[in-house]
């Protein structure tokens, strides 16, 4: 991973994006108590603010609906307070305004699994409360997701994880090398 060119890290959010299932709320979590960061989920703050678990949005609101909240939480999140760890929902960086807002004022980092491991591993644990993959064969889980990683691929720094010792180290990576960006702009500002 290399730290983006003008981007202070002393002062950005660090956004973690990617399909769902990638780790983001996990690793997010994580990191942030490692690096001593606040820590917000957008899926999780959507569901304490509408009293409503994701599915239930879904289905009594609507997908459009729900990204709307989406964007708008992301938009006031990112300007606000910085120094924050922030995982975004996994269909949330297809908006371009969210998109534009993180990479504004924040790290992005994605996580990337490999399809192979995805499906093994990860698809088993989130098939039944992820909205998005309900109804869908294999073959269009996996068209989604090889779509979404062109948006993915807008990113500051990615982290590949195809296998469980990726897995495990995942967290300990990024905040390592937040931490070694920091450093680097105090003795180079
Ligand atoms: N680093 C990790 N260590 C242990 N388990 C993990 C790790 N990352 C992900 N998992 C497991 O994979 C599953 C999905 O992880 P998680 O909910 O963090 O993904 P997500 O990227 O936040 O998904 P979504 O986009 O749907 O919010 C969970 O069951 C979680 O326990
Ligand atoms: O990838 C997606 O489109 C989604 C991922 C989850 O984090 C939730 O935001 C919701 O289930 C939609
Ligand atoms: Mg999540």
């Amino acid at each position: 991973m290399k730290v983006p060119d003008g981007l202070s890290c002393q002062e950005q959010n660090l956004v973690l994006i990617g399909f769902m299932g990638a780790g983001k709320t996990t690793v997010g979590e994580q990191v942030a108590g490692m690096l001593g960061f606040d820590f917000a989920d957008t899926d999780r703050e959507l569901e304490k603010v509408h009293h409503m678990s994701v599915p239930q949005m879904f289905a009594r609101k609507g997908e459009a609906w729900f990204r709307r909240q989406e964007r708008d939480l992301i938009v006031r999140l990112c300007a606000g307070e910085q120094r924050k760890v922030l995982s975004l929902g996994g269909g949330a960086y297809l908006q371009e305004e969210v998109r534009r807002v993180c990479l504004k004022h924040g790290l992005v980092v994605f996580l990337d699994v490999s399809w192979e491991y995805w499906k093994e591993e990860r698809y088993p644990r989130i098939r039944d409360n992820r909205p998005v993959l309900q109804d869908k064969t294999m073959e269009e889980i996996k068209r989604l997701f090889f779509e979404r990683r062109r948006q993915y691929a807008l990113n500051h720094a990615s982290i590949a994880i195809t296998n469980r010792k990726d897995t495990e180290q995942a967290a300990g990576r990024i905040a390592a090398f937040l931490r070694r960006a920091r450093e680097a702009e105090k003795v180079n500002p």
